[in-house]
This record gives structure tokens, sequence and C-alpha cells, in this order.
């Protein structure tokens, strides 16, 4: 999916969720457990529900790969399910050295056809440039992550007081563009998303963090959206645990709606 084709989706949905797809056998609902595959069940109820709200879904692949060979069958059909007109993020932070980063970019762009892949930085030009080599394909570059541990490395400053996200923003612009590569920037981060805004003005962010780790939506938009919205919010356990009973996959689709809803409104906003 090129930038256009998103940015167009963003508009036809006033929309720019990201529902992240992370289903753990422990808190799934129970009924499900009878089927023959639980897990594949489960995404396909809730790809059902949320689809008319969302221009974006994220399977994380640890959930999947911990299922061992089963897993990896079970992602490649919920990657199939996924109508084509929404964007596809395989959260799987690959990232090694050329000849392994390039057999990485194979399986999840052609074996499978994921649009994305999450890619960690730390390797340098050659662990990321395979993955930016594929046409019609993105990668989304760990930035300025959410978690708490995010600060050990990413905000060390060199000697110019530059910090190390702002060094990854500007030296992997020299790789990709706007048209290939889109950054991961947490919803945690709140003023510091302006200062990875101001780093990288075009480029769409990917942003978790919103509902279970406390991000704000609001927040987000405001010192992250550009002229082309630039922003793919996700959430994963918010959604696709609104409900432990029966109900799940309704209860997420409200999730999803209630979010949609903010971001019409953020959209009319700021767009
Ligand atoms: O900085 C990052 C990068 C990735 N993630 C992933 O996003 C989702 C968030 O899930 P929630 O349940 O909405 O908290 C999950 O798959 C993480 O591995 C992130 O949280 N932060």
């Amino acid at each position: 999916m090129t930038r256009s084709e998103l940015f167009a989706q963003i508009q036809k949905k006033s929309s720019f969720l990201c529902v992240g797809l992370d289903p753990d056998l422990t808190k799934i609902p129970r009924h499900l457990l009878k089927e023959e595959d639980p897990i594949f069940s489960f995404c396909k109820q809730i790809i059902e529900e949320t689809a008319d709200f969302t221009v974006a879904y994220k399977p994380n692949i640890a959930f999947f790969e911990a299922l061992g060979p089963k897993g990896w069958e079970t992602l490649a059909k919920v990657e199939e399910l996924i109508p084509n007109d929404i964007f596809t993020i395989a959260d799987a932070k690959r990232g090694d050295i050329g000849n392994t980063s390039k057999l990485y970019a194979k399986a999840f762009f052609e074996t499978m056809d994921f649009d994305s892949i999450t890619v960690a930085p730390y390797m340098g030009k050659d662990s990321v440039s395979p993955f930016l080599e594929f046409e019609n394909k993105w990668v989304i570059l760990l930035a300025l992550t959410s978690n708490a541990g995010s600060s050990d490395f990413q905000l060390i400053q060199n000697e110019s007081g530059q910090p190390l996200y702002k060094s990854v923003l500007a030296k992997s612009q020299e790789w990709g563009s706007p048209e290939n590569l889109m950054y991961v920037v947490g919803a945690t981060r709140g003023e510091l998303i302006g200062e990875v805004r101001k780093s990288a003005p075009e480029h769409f962010f990917l942003v978790p963090g919103v509902g279970a780790q406390g991000g704000s939506l609001s927040e987000v938009a405001s010192y992250g959206m550009n002229s082309s919205c630039g922003l793919l919010v996700n959430s994963s356990r918010g959604i696709i645990y609104a409900s432990g009973e029966k109900d799940f996959a309704k209860a997420s689709g409200r999730e999803a709606q209630k979010l949609q809803e903010e971001m019409r409104i953020l959209l009319d906003k700021y767009l």
C-alpha cells in the first residue's frame, strides 16, 4: 500500500486506528478453546467487528510464534483474512546482518504478504536496507518506544547533546523516504512526540501505548499529526480484551468505534 492510498483510507474512514492483534491463549474467552484453531477464531471475529473502524492491523508476531509451527500457520491465515484495503503491520522487531535481514524481509513481504514490518535500528544501515528494497512495502523503525526502558539507551545524549533517538531519525532518513519508512513513537512519551515530529515532519508514525499503557490520544494528535495525518495509533489489549465473555468480538468493535469517533474529531480539528 502506498502512502497516498493509506491517507485515502484514513480520510474515507475518518480513522487512524491500528488494531493490535496480541492473542494470548491464557486470555482469550474460554469457550473458544474448544475450537480447532482458537487463536484464528478469536482474531477472525475481532477483525469482522473492528474492520469498519480501523485502517491497520498489527499482529504481534511473538503471540503467534510462541505457539510453534501451528502459530505460524495461524498468522498466515490471519494475514490473508485482513481486507486488502487495510494496512498490515508485522510487529516482529527484526534486523540482523544484511543477508539475514534479506530473508526476514522475504518471510514477511513475500512468503506472507504484510505491507510493513517493525525493525530495530541498532545494527545500522546494512541491517535495515534489505527491508527497504521491496516495492510498496514499509519499514517501521523503532525510534522512541513506549516502555520505561526506552530511557536506558534512546535518551542518552551524544557530545552535542543530541539524544540517540534523534540520531536514529536523522541517519535513517538517508536510507528511506516518507514513502517507505515510518517510525515507532510511543504514546506515553508526551511532548517528546513533538520533538520526533520536528525531526521527521513528513513520515508516518506508528504510535503504540494508548489504552492499556495509559497514553493519551489527544496528546498524540496535538504533538504528532501532520498534513497527511501521519499517525497510526495502535491499541491492542484495550480493544481485543474489552470483554472476556462470549460477547468479546462485539465489545472489541465498540471499543474500536469509540476510538474512531475520537479520531474523527481530532482529524476535523487538525487537518
Ligand atoms: O514501543 C513500543 C513498540 C511496540 N509495542 C507493541 O505495541 C502493542 C501495544 O499493546 P497494548 O496492549 O495496546 O499496550 C504490543 O504489541 C507491544 O508489543 C509497544 O507497546 N511499544
